[in-house]
């Protein structure tokens, strides 16, 4: 079966242990969660199988094939794309330089990168200004934009890192619905790091918990919700 595949991967930052032997895998046309409370090592394995981290120990495989020491750009090409929390864009282009550079990046001509980056930024929800600058848009368009540039020259696998951060309740009705689409209509596998629970059910077929870098659980989300150390994670995070 198709998939990338985390094996057994930990790693360190000097005395801190931010994963700890994670194993897990994503399929093409799913959606895993990937969720834990704050500082459980989310991001850092996002970092790891998209090249910008390497395990300390452990592999990360893409359809059998190790890719663990794959830099970033690799990775991208050979069809693992990514969001970023923080966006990320460069911020004196425009929205469509944006989205155009990362298909120019990929190989696409000018031409085909311009009309992709459209109907990207279309399919992604952006209806603002396609010559704005990026850094004066709007935090959820930062969103929308991120989105487009990680699904355009169609990647086998997709990692959105909180897409919904900052978005409203109707803007994460919308998201929802686009996040559905990507392995109905794309056939990408997609790793969803969401607090947002209500997101996490509705779209996500299968749910990965971390918490201080280890598995705590993985499952069908109701039944992981429903898991006594899954609640006691965030029940302690809160008080
Ligand atoms: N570059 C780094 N240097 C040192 N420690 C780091 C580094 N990156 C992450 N960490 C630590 O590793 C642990 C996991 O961090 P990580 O950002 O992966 O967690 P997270 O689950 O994504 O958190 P959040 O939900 O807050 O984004 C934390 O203790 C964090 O402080």
């Amino acid at each position: 079966m198709s998939e990338l595949k985390v094996n057994d991967v930990s790693v360190r930052f000097g005395g801190v242990k931010a994963i700890s032997d994670v194993t897990l895998s994503i399929f093409r046309k799913e959606v895993l969660g990937l969720i834990g409370p704050n500082g459980a090592g989310k991001t850092t394995l996002v970092n790891c199988i998209s090249g910008f981290q390497k395990p300390t120990s452990g592999q990360i495989q893409l359809e059998g094939s190790v890719v663990s020491n794959w830099s970033p750009a690799l990775s991208r090409k050979r069809g693992i794309a990514r969001t970023f929390q923080g966006g990320r864009l460069f911020g004196s282009m425009t929205v469509l330089q944006n989205v155009e550079a990362a298909a120019l990046a990929l190989g696409m001509h000018r031409n085909s990168a311009r009309a992709k980056a459209c109907e990207m930024l279309q399919w992604a929800g952006y209806t603002g200004s396609l010559e704005r600058p990026a850094e004066t848009v709007a935090y959820v368009d930062e969103r929308r934009i991120g989105i487009a540039r990680a699904l355009i020259g169609e990647p086998s696998y997709v990692l959105l890192d909180e897409p919904a951060a900052g978005m409203s309740d109707v803007e994460c009705e919308q998201l929802m619905r686009l996040i559905k689409e990507i392995p109905e209509q794309l056939g990408a596998g997609v790793l969803l790091i969401e607090h947002n629970m209500q997101l996490i059910t509705s779209v996500c077929h299968r749910v990965h918990v971390l918490d201080g870098g280890s598995t705590l659980a993985e499952g069908q989300p109701a039944e992981v919700l429903r898991n006594k150390a899954v609640m006691a994670a965030y029940l302690g995070e809160e008080s």
